[in-house]
Order: structure tokens, then sequence, then C-alpha cells
């Protein structure tokens, strides 16, 4: 028998996670963020290949390196804005495209950039485990994004970004979860199982 998901387990997880992570000093932080740009050729980027970043918020690592290393590998790059409670939408980002709030303390591309759809999508992490389960802030907002892509038939490869320290022992997944492809860390790029 199953132990019925306690939605307390994952908030605590996601607390500890946090607080580890918002422990890092600004020095290492910069290591991450260059070293995880260095494991860009592991993901496979096919030239114009749509890849959805993100402008970091709170204590996450920054991917912005990575990014200009895939762009330089032939990646095209959109960003996620929020446009209700549950839904983000991602729009595309060039050298001349305004950023502007996109919600939750975001920014990113206005209305007027065009919607993309990404074919890898990076995460920015809160935890995550060897199983390739994920935790967030908890609002579902890539869940729900991740879900809709796959029920159109364009299921983007998920690649989590993380310091390694934020690893937890074992995430709790609900049926929403949707698992990583694979997660990168200023150690390198572990891919996960696919789900049984
Ligand atoms: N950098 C970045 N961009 C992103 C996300 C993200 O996690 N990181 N998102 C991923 O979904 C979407 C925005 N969703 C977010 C949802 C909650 C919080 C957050 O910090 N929540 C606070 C409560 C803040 C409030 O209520 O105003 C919290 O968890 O304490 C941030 C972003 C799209 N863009
Ligand atoms: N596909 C979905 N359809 C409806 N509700 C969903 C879906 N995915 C997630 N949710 C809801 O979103 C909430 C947050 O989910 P969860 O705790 O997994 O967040 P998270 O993975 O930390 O967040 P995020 O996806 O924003 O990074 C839950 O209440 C869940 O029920």
């Amino acid at each position: 028998m199953g132990r019925r998901l306690k939605h307390s387990d994952k908030s605590q997880l996601r607390t500890e996670a946090l607080r580890r992570r918002d422990a890092l000093d600004p020095v290492f932080r910069i290591e991450c963020a260059t070293a995880i740009a260095a494991h860009a050729s592991l993901i496979g980027v096919n030239d114009g290949e749509i890849v959805a970043g993100y402008m970091p918020i709170r204590s996450e690592i920054d991917p912005r390196p990575l990014m200009h290393a895939l762009v330089t590998r032939g990646a095209r790059l959109c960003l996620p804005a929020v446009i209700d409670r549950t839904t983000i939408v991602f729009r595309e980002m060039t050298k001349e495209t305004p950023l502007v709030d996109t919600g939750f303390g975001t920014i990113g591309p206005g209305p007027d950039a065009a919607p993309m759809q990404p074919g890898i999508v990076l995460l920015p992490l809160a935890g995550f485990d060897k199983a390739g389960h994920r935790l967030g802030y908890g609002a579902g907002h890539y869940d729900r994004a991740i879900a809709r892509m796959r029920e159109a038939g364009r299921g983007p490869q998920l690649i989590g970004l993380a310091f390694s320290m934020q690893e937890c022992d074992a995430i709790p997944a609900a049926g929403h979860d949707v698992p990583l492809d694979a997660v990168i860390t200023e150690n390198g790029l572990r891919r996960f199982d696919p789900p049984a």
C-alpha cells in the first residue's frame, strides 16, 4: 500500500532545499553558473532549436551563460511569462526584445513578442531527487505548461538547472508531476531513466 502523499512532505522539503540554496555565497554562485555553461555540449541542440531559458529570481542558479553557450550552438531563445495565476506562456527573446514585468518578480518579453513552442525547457529548481522528480515554488506553472504541450503532442525535453546541494533524498511525486529528463549542476549533466 502506497503511503498517502501529504502536502506538508513536499513543502517541508522545499523550505529546506531553498534554505540551502539561499545560503550559498556569491562567488560560488558565479563559479556554478560558469560551470553549467561549460556543460552545454552535453545538450543536443539542432540548428534553430527553440530553448526556453529563464531570467533568474531569488537564489536560482543563473542560466544566462548556459543560454549564451546554447545560442552559439544554434539555439533560439524564449522566456516564460505569467499570464494568469495558473498559466505561463513562452515568448521569443532576441537582442532587440525589450524586457518587461512578466509576473511573480520575473522580467521577460511582453505580449508583442512571438509565442514559442520550445523543444527544450530549462527549469529552475528548488530541489530534485535521483529519479528526476522536481520541486519548484509550488505554483504548478511549469507542470501545467508542460502538460498542455504534451497534450498538443509537443512534449519538450525537460532539463533542470540546479546547484548540486539542492539534491533531496526522495521527493514525493503527485500524478501531475512531470519528471525531468536530465539535470545539470556544476558537476555535470545527469540523465534520468524514463518512468516505467
Ligand atoms: N526565474 C523564474 N522564472 C519563472 C518561474 C520560476 O520559477 N523562476 N516560474 C515558475 O513557475 C514562472 C513564474 N512563477 C513563479 C511562481 C512563484 C514564485 C514565487 O517566488 N512564489 C513565492 C510567493 C510569491 C508571491 O506570492 O508573490 C513563494 O513561493 O514564496 C515565483 C515565480 C515563470 N517564470
Ligand atoms: N497539470 C495540472 N493540472 C492541474 N493542476 C496542476 C497541474 N500541475 C500542477 N497542478 C497544481 O499545481 C500545484 C503545485 O504543484 P507542485 O507542488 O507540483 O508545484 P511545483 O512543481 O513546485 O511548481 P512549478 O511547476 O510551478 O515549478 C498543485 O496544487 C497541483 O495540484
